[in-house]
């Protein structure tokens, strides 16, 4: 399967990191399945594990591998051998930073272009700026995703809201199809993404993270 996604297309990405009590892919396995209930088209997640239990919700999968290393920025599928694993697991399409920032691994355009040859799947490219957005198509990756902005060094402080200026310049500039993801925390601002340009939005925490939904209920209950 590769992914091939409508306009308007919902993505939810199920990922739990290993201090919250539903990291693993028994949770996350079951978080897909009530997404694709709901009418999720696709789902993102991280690491060969939960790329395994998600497929059965039997929707495409774009797999990510976070490995985190001292002293470098770059954590989301940095090398080869991380996009390896995913392929292995049966993700349809692999997602990776493509900012040009020092990395302990492949240099994207390089990753893009064995991804493709090599593994023989599509790439999906997180980015935080046009610039990146830019050359990412130029590298051939398929999907061009807001992913990173507010969480690179020249994109922060992260605001609140997601980048919606980010979406409308890069849909002005870039053929692939823009995917927008990065604090949609309403569906409202889902619909925002789509009347801005993009092709898909992805939203993670808003539908899978319990622990932080609680916590921006608890932020306006408690507050004065
Ligand atoms: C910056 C970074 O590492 N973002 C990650 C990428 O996979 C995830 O932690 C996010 O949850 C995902 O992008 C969806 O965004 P949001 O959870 O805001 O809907």
């Amino acid at each position: 399967m590769s992914l091939k996604l409508e306009r308007g297309s919902l993505i939810v990405s199920c990922q739990a990191r290993s201090d919250n009590p539903l990291h693993g892919p028994l949770f996350m396995g079951a978080m897909a399945l009530a997404a694709r209930d709901g009418g999720a088209k696709a789902i993102r997640a991280n690491g060969p594990d939960d790329v395994k239990a998600v497929k059965a919700a039997g929707l495409p999968v774009i797999g990510i591998h976070k490995v985190f290393s001292e002293d470098v920025p770059v954590y989301i599928t940095p090398t080869f051998a991380a996009a390896e694993t995913l392929a292995q697991a049966g993700a349809d399409i692999i997602a990776l930073d493509c900012t040009p920032r020092p990395r302990n691994g492949d240099d994207p355009a390089e990753l893009v272009r064995r991804i493709r040859e090599e593994l023989g799947l599509e790439v999906f490219a997180d980015i935080s700026t046009l610039e990146e957005g830019l050359a990412a198509e130029q590298m051939g990756a398929t999907y061009i995703s807001t992913t990173l902005s507010g969480y690179t060094q020249y994109t922060e402080p992260k605001p609140e809201a997601p980048d919606l200026a980010l979406v409308e310049a890069l849909s002005k500039r870039i053929s692939a199809p823009i995917v927008a993801e990065g604090r949609y925390n309403t569906p409202e601002l889902a619909r925002a993404a789509l009347n801005a340009g993009a092709h898909a939005v992805v939203v993670g925490t808003m539908i899978t993270n319990p622990r932080e939904i609680t916590r921006a209920f608890v932020r306006k209950v408690a507050g004065p």
